[in-house]
């Protein structure tokens, strides 16, 4: 997998400002947007005023440095937090500013009215403008091609250097801002106002100006607030049970316990590990418009993808061409020639390359008065009405045999045949009419990507159903699924019929994801709950889309779903350490500061830590240290790999629970023996 625009993960740069923006983020304006480590931030006021003002917080003055170091612990602990968030998003900010440099004010051709060209700046191009853009020209605003066709070079936005082909009409008719024409020249139509540019929309989704908390965000939020509250609760009764059996409990103690026990870890890390996963997104060339996108793609349960341009390389080239009925190869090769003169499809025109090669030559003036069909996804067919009545067309089996007996015509005995042995090699077949005889049979032939059985089993593994859909007809279909190792395919479909499969498992409750870049794709991608559509594409089916592949890779969704899973796992991978930590934290300094007063505590005291007082100071100092050392598991993501998600369950309560319970002893008794050798 390419993955061209790698930015630097770490650069000093981004290092250098994350420490400044988490000083910045002790605002507790900004703070209390994380009720965690907000807690925390309050608590250690309290514990600065106990430093100061000790006897009004139930310390005494031999107590002074001890609140002191319990406030600089805390504080810390709340810097690193903000360092966590503060590191990952600067690495988006690092993305954005890349992007930024590529949006430069240039000067547009603009046309008037009247066909004269006038330059203007880019920012002042308006919705519906057309503009003219000729070799070297940047464009200067979103648009459609309505005339020409240039090759442009869209490695600004892309990181690809090959040129891509943009022409009038089609799916290929989008341009971006930013981008450059190489040769020829194109009029386009502004399509978008001036600050809602394709671009600008990346740069701030990038940048996290939008970054809204994904509602599984939202909800792991809530049940952590309320743990904090409860937690809360429990202090505070604490300090009446402990005066009842003569315990003497400073605030700054109580405060103490109460950080060693909310979920702070995961409080730290929870936006980092949600900036982190679209992070990855990006870095695959990806952008996705939300986070909530990224995730719905870690629970997809369908996924949706078509046949050509998919799983195959989707450049059908014509390898043959096929006489049934007693008609000469000449005669079909000649016809397929003449009904793909005006077919600007890939199909049409390496039909026109193959017939030429094979020596059929069409009359120069064969075009003159000729109306031309197009062909459409909807009707499968295309070619040409001639001048002098002549009906030609090429099209799918099932649409030229319909055809055909509506015109009273016959469908030779042989054709059935050939179809067959093409569809059994995975190619297309497009039969050839005259008027109502079938003349023959185009062989278009396609391949299978390398890999694909591969990476579907991978999908099967993680528990994904994937449906090829494919207008092409059902025995095709049949070959290239299992060929591809797909679970279900659906031949024969019309672009509507996506979105109803969509809709379909939907009802059933599934999370369903699709790839598509044409216009008639757009529906289908708003409908899905992960809809990726290709940079290439049509403007309608990016805006209509959550996602946006920069390299218009369609087999990327494949990745995209493991990057949303690996999301998801890490969240939950660290709020299972988090509050298995805060658990044993629990059990390893409770019965330690107890234990001095109540004898018949000691038994508990497995830990035998130097003094209760070392052992708050090593409980909350693990409980600092532990946020930066989960940071790079946090921006990395757990490691992933496709297992059912019972199986991934298992094996992550036992790493993450298990490891969760035991790291705080560990952890705790290394630093009380480093503590007691200094003090
Ligand atoms: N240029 C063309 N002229 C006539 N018929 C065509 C042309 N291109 C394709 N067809 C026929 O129309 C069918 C449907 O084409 P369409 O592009 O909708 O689907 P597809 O490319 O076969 O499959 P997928 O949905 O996987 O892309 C093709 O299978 C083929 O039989
Ligand atoms: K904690
Ligand atoms: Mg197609």
């Amino acid at each position: 997998m390419k993955r061209k625009k790698e930015i630097k993960t770490m650069s000093r740069e981004i290092v250098l400002g994350a420490i400044k923006n988490s000083f910045l983020k002790l605002n507790p304006l900004k703070m209390y947007k994380n009720p965690v480590m907000f807690v925390v931030e309050v608590g250690m006021f309290i514990t600065l005023l106990a430093t100061i003002f000790p006897t009004y917080f139930g310390s005494t003055y031999d107590e002074v440095g001890y609140n002191a170091l319990i406030t600089f612990i805390l504080f810390v602990t709340v810097l690193f937090a903000n360092f966590a968030e503060a590191l990952a998003e600067g690495r988006g900010k690092a993305q954005a500013d890349t992007l930024k440099k590529t949006k430069k004010e240039t000067m547009a051709k603009l046309i008037k009215s009247d066909g004269s060209i006038k330059m203007v700046k880019s920012s002042e191009l308006k919705k519906g403008d057309i503009v003219l853009c000729e070799a070297g020209d940047i464009i200067p605003a979103d648009g459609e091609i309505i005339e020409g066709l240039a090759a442009i070079d869209e490695s600004a936005i892309t990181g690809e250097s090959a040129p891509v082909i943009k022409e009038a009409g089609g799916d290929f008719s989008s341009v971006t801002g930013g981008t450059k024409v190489i040769s020829d020249s194109i009029k386009v139509q502004v399509t978008v106002d001036e600050g809602e540019s394709f671009l600008d929309r990346m740069i701030k989704m990038v940048e996290g100006a939008k970054r809204q908390k994904s509602p599984n965000e939202i909800a792991l939020t809530t049940v952590l607030v309320s743990l904090t509250i409860i937690f809360i609760i429990v202090v505070m009764t604490l300090y009446p049970m402990a005066k009842f059996v003569h315990v003497r409990i400073s605030a700054t103690t109580l405060i103490a316990l109460l950080v060693c026990l909310i979920p702070t870890t995961i409080g730290g890390l929870l936006s980092a590990i949600g900036i982190a996963g679209m992070d990855r997104v990006t870095r695959f060339n990806v952008i996705a418009m939300s986070g909530k996108a990224v995730e719905a793609a870690g629970d997809i349960d369908t996924m949706l993808l078509d046949k050509t341009g998919t799983i195959t390389f989707g450049n059908r080239l014509a390898a043959d061409f096929i006489p049934v009925g007693g008609h000469k190869k000449e005669e079909v090769t000649y016809y397929a020639l003449i009904s793909s003169l005006k077919d600007l499809t890939p199909e049409g025109r390496s039909i026109v390359d193959l017939a030429k090669k094979m020596g059929a030559k069409a009359e120069d003036d064969i075009l003159e008065g000729a109306e031309v069909v197009e062909f459409t996804a909807e009707t499968r067919m295309s070619g040409l009405n001639l001048k002098d009545g002549t009906i030609v067309r090429k099209g799918s089996y099932d649409k030229i045999k319909e055809y055909v007996e509506s015109k009273g015509g016959e469908i030779p005995e042989d054709l059935q045949e050939v179809v067959e042995r093409i569809s059994l090699l995975g190619g297309t077949p497009l039969i050839v009419v005259k008027n109502n005889e079938v003349l023959g049979v185009i062989y278009l032939k396609d391949t299978i990507k390398p890999g694909m059985k591969e990476r579907f089993k991978q999908l099967r593994a993680m528990g994904i159903k994937t449906i090829m859909i494919t207008g092409d007809n059902p025995l095709t279909a049949k070959t290239i699924a299992e060929e591809a190792g797909v679970d279900e395919f659906i031949a024969e479909s019309k672009p509507e019929d996506k979105i109803n499969v969509i809709k379909k498992e939907q009802a059933l409750g599934r999370l369903v994801a699709m790839t598509g870049d044409g216009t008639n794709d757009a529906p289908a991608l708003a409908q899905a709950d992960v809809g990726l559509a290709m940079n290439s594409g049509t403007m309608a089916a990016k805006e209509a889309a959550n996602m946006v592949d920069l390299d218009s890779d369609p087999t990327k969704i494949i990745e995209v779903v493991a990057i949303g899973k690996q999301l998801l796992m890490t969240r939950g991978a660290l709020t299972t350490f988090s509050i298995a930590n805060d658990v044993a934290k629990y059990f390893a300094i409770l019965p330690a500061i107890i234990s001095g007063t109540l004898p018949s505590i000691r038994v508990l005291d497995i830990m035998k830590l130097s003094s209760p007082t070392n052992a708050i100071l090593s409980a909350l100092i693990f409980n600092a240290i532990i946020i930066p050392v989960l940071i790079p598991i946090a921006m990395r993501g757990v490691k992933y790999k496709p297992m059912s998600a019972n199986a991934l369950l298992t094996r992550n309560l036992l790493i993450y629970g298990l490891g969760g319970l035991i790291a705080p002893f560990v952890g705790i008794k290394l630093i009380d023996m480093i503590i007691s050798l200094i003090f």
